[in-house]
């Protein structure tokens, strides 16, 4: 919407539609996200915004996704394009749940599109691991094993039981139920598509945005900005990841501008089949997990986030064993310690339960950060060749150009700024604190070793005459400079 109003403030109306959430009506979500920092920009070239935005009350787990009779007649009759990029991205969803919204509501969505007279393109959002149980992937809807048709027909009367049961058969090699509804839901467009002018985008992980409408902006945990979070307050310091395996982020605002190219090039060129159009960043201008991780480590040395629980680290392994021994000493057992002191100053203990959280978190991302992928990018190239020089520049998607060091800087200032919500005021308190735990961390250390010699010499009749030889010898070796330091004198 942002860049849309920027770049076109002669656009009618955008209907967005949009359930109430936490007590808020959809009018004061949808004015939250249009006073917010990132609608600063538009509001100098569009005014009048609010005026252009309605927003249509709508569940997509609902039948006719419970949008008003009037509402509806408004939309069906107005519509000139359709961009769907609702879905439920949890990747542990419950089956029934995630095929409802990532298939069954794309199959009513289309049928609703059917009806829209005015209709010029319908662009569908995927995601480029629907197909991530395979390792190159082209700019095709691959068939899947059981017809998406059957599956929405058996969550009708399955119980949760034997859905819980089947799913493992069902997503096969894929990771979890998100990327399997995700290929699912891209099968249904290609098949009930009917005479609809239809184009599908796979980004990769997407990030913070890169230029537009200013850089490292993000308002959500998903993908890494959760983890870049975890990774600045400490929380977490090792990771299960291949270093040399390609991190394909997207930034947010290429997504935006390839989405919107999309549009324009389905609506105009109306091309006769499905397009797939990847939005990857991997075999143009690629970066991997070790590298992302060491910039991320040196921004947090430049901008720290506050009240850290440990300084941040990055352990990188892919070892089983190691993984094991790096989350019982570097994330359970500070977990537990903490959760000590907190009940022994009276307090309510909750860090063991955000660890819990957090490996979980951890063990569902794994599968995406020890693989590499190819995905191939024909169409999306082709568009960048239709475009004119002009909507090149104002529509950029050329990943190329990208810097990673600057962009992975700039998207944890985003982290922080607008995530955390923390003050660039607070870094100079921020480093001393790092600094205070630095100590705390040493002075552990010492105790720690110093307790585990004293009960090794207590049972160690080599550690005692290790330890006895240590003794003399620094003995000795005070005298000799003592001695000789009185000569010189
Ligand atoms: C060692 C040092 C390292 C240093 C450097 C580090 C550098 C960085 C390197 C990092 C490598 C990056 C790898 C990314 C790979 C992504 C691949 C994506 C591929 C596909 C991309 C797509 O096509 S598409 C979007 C993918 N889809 C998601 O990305 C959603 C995932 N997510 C969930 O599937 C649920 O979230 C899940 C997890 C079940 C929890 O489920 P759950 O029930 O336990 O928790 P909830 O979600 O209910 O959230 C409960 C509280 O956790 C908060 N929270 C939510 N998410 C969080 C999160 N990611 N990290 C932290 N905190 C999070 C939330 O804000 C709540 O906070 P509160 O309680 O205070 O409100
Ligand atoms: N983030 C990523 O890394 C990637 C995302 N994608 C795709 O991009 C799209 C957007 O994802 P992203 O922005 O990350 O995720 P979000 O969860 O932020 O966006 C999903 C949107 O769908 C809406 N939604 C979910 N359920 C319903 C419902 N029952 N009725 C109405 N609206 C609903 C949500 O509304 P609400 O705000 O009310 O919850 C939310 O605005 C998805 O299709 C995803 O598959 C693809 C590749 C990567």
């Amino acid at each position: 919407m942002e860049k849309l109003f920027r770049t076109s403030p002669d656009l009618k109306v955008i209907y967005v539609l949009v359930r109430p959430k936490q007590g808020q009506t959809l009018q004061q979500r949808v004015f939250q996200i249009l006073d917010s920092k990132l609608f600063e920009k538009v509001k100098e070239v569009c005014p009048n915004v609010h005026e252009k935005i309605r927003a249509i009350s709508a569940d997509l787990n609902q039948n006719d996704f419970a949008i008003s009779k009037e509402d509806m007649q408004e939309l069906l009759s107005h519509t000139n394009i359709v961009f769907h990029c609702a879905a439920t991205v949890r990747f542990d969803d419950h089956l029934r749940h995630a095929v409802q919204l990532n298939v069954t509501a794309t199959q009513q969505l289309l049928l609703m599109a059917s009806q829209m007279p005015k209709l010029e393109a319908f662009i569908h959002i995927s995601t480029a691991f629907s197909n991530c149980n395979l390792k190159h992937i082209d700019e095709v809807v691959y068939p899947c094993p059981v017809e998406p048709k059957k599956i929405i027909d058996s969550m009708e009367w399955l119980d949760d039981a034997i859905i819980d049961e089947i799913t493992p058969k069902l997503i096969g090699d894929r990771p979890n139920t998100y990327t399997y509804t995700k290929a699912l839901g891209e099968v249904v467009v290609q098949q009930e598509g009917g005479n609809l002018n239809i184009a599908i985008i796979r980004p990769s992980i997407v990030g913070a945005t890169w230029q537009e409408p200013f850089p490292g902006w993000v308002d959500n945990l998903n993908g890494p900005s959760g983890l870049i979070i975890a990774a600045g307050k400490g929380f977490l310091r090792s990771i299960r990841a291949t270093p040399m395996a390609v991190a394909d982020l997207i930034p947010a605002d290429t997504v935006v501008n390839l989405t919107l190219a999309v549009g324009w090039y389905t609506a105009v060129h109306r091309p006769k089949s499905t397009l797939v159009y990847h939005c990857t960043s991997g075999n143009l201008n690629p970066c991997n997990w070790g590298k992302m991780g060491l910039q991320v480590l040196a921004t947090f040395e430049k901008i720290p986030f506050e009240r850290a629980f440990r300084r941040p680290n990055a352990d990188f392994t892919t070892n089983n064993i190691t993984t094991h021994y790096w989350n019982a000493v570097s994330h359970r057992a500070p977990a537990i310690i903490y959760d000590f002191y907190l009940r022994l100053t009276g307090r309510k203990p909750r860090m063991t339960k955000l660890m819990n959280r957090l490996l979980r978190t951890l063990s569902m991302v794994e599968y995406f950060i020890n693989r590499s992928w190819e995905w191939s990018t024909y169409n999306t190239e082709m568009l960048m060749s239709a475009l004119s020089p002009e909507d090149q520049r104002v529509f950029n998607f050329d990943v190329r150009q990208l810097n990673w060091l600057e962009y992975i800087e700039n998207y944890v200032l985003g982290v922080k700024k607008y995530l955390l919500k923390e003050d660039m005021a607070g870094i100079p308190e921020a480093k001393q604190h790092l600094k205070r735990l630095r100590n705390i961390h040493y002075l552990f250390n010492t105790a720690l070793f110093l307790i585990a010699w004293r009960l090794l010499i207590a049972r160690s009749q080599v550690a005692r005459n290790v330890w006895f030889f240590i003794v003399s010898f620094c003995y000795k070796f005070l005298s000799y400079f003592r001695a000789s330091s009185t000569l010189n004198a």
